[in-house]
């Protein structure tokens, strides 16, 4: 029997402050806006400086959309980011092309796409992806979740996000168990981090496990309780 353990990335990080919040709740993941013109953007050289006060264990994930494979090379190649996620028009091939560069450069790194989901279409475009994780998402940060019951049968692993927050993520991780939950609207008051939102939303999955309910799943993905 597998452990559940649901992993957790808070994303849109734009200030130390962000940081020292994110080191302090520990995520398994925390996101950059690296695309200018995103409300949630810094640019590369603030984005460094987070990362070099990121605590070690916490992944740096960096959030592209529609660049060139050269511009999300340089984050790599500057030690911005560990991870790579795609949340524009790229395709298959894009990936492809991003891999061989991130080979050609000694910079491999797992990419993580992005998919806005409005139907079952949608979900099966995604299943074909070639990404090493797939996330589904209702937009760009819009802070507003999709139809879930579009989830029933994804298929594979993937990223959950889309106006999850403190109040709810604990409800989307029990019924639709996905690899990992993406958090970030609803962990900002007033348009920043909220540090306690931060801390609610992570407790919130972790608490899950702590409260004897549900303890793991089976091979066929039915949950065990205590
Ligand atoms: O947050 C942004 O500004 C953003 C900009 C461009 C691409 C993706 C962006 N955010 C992603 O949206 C989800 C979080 O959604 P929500 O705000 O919690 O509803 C996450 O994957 C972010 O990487």
């Amino acid at each position: 029997m597998e452990k559940r353990t649901t992993k957790i990335k808070l994303c849109g990080m734009r200030t130390v402050e962000d940081i020292e919040a994110v080191n302090s709740c520990r995520p398994d993941f925390a996101g950059i806006i690296c695309t200018d013109g995103f409300r949630r953007y810094i640019p590369w050289q603030e984005a460094l400086e987070l990362k070099e006060r990121l605590d070690p264990s916490i992944a740096c994930v960096g959030v592209f959309v529609n660049e060139t494979y050269e511009y999300v090379e340089t984050y790599l190649k500057r030690g911005i980011i560990d991870v790579v996620q795609l949340h524009g028009r790229e395709d298959n091939y894009y990936i492809e092309q991003l891999r061989r560069v991130m080979m050609y450069q000694g910079t491999v790194a797992p990419v993580i796409k992005a998919f806005t989901v409005r139907s079952r279409e949608d979900i099966e475009e995604a299943s074909r992806s070639t990404a090493d994780y797939i996330l589904l998402d209702n937009g760009t940060g819009s802070g507003e979740s999709f139809d879930w019951s579009l989830l029933e049968d994804v298929g594979r692993k993937f990223f959950l996000a889309g106006g999850l927050g403190p109040e709810n993520v604990a409800a989307a991780v029990e019924q639709l168990q996905p690899f990992a939950v993406d958090m970030s609207s609803r962990i900002e008051t007033d348009f920043k981090k909220d540090p306690v939102k931060m801390h609610q939303a992570v407790e919130a999955v972790r608490n899950l496990l702590k409260t004897g309910d549900c303890i793991g799943q089976t091979e066929t993905g039915a949950l065990c309780f205590s």
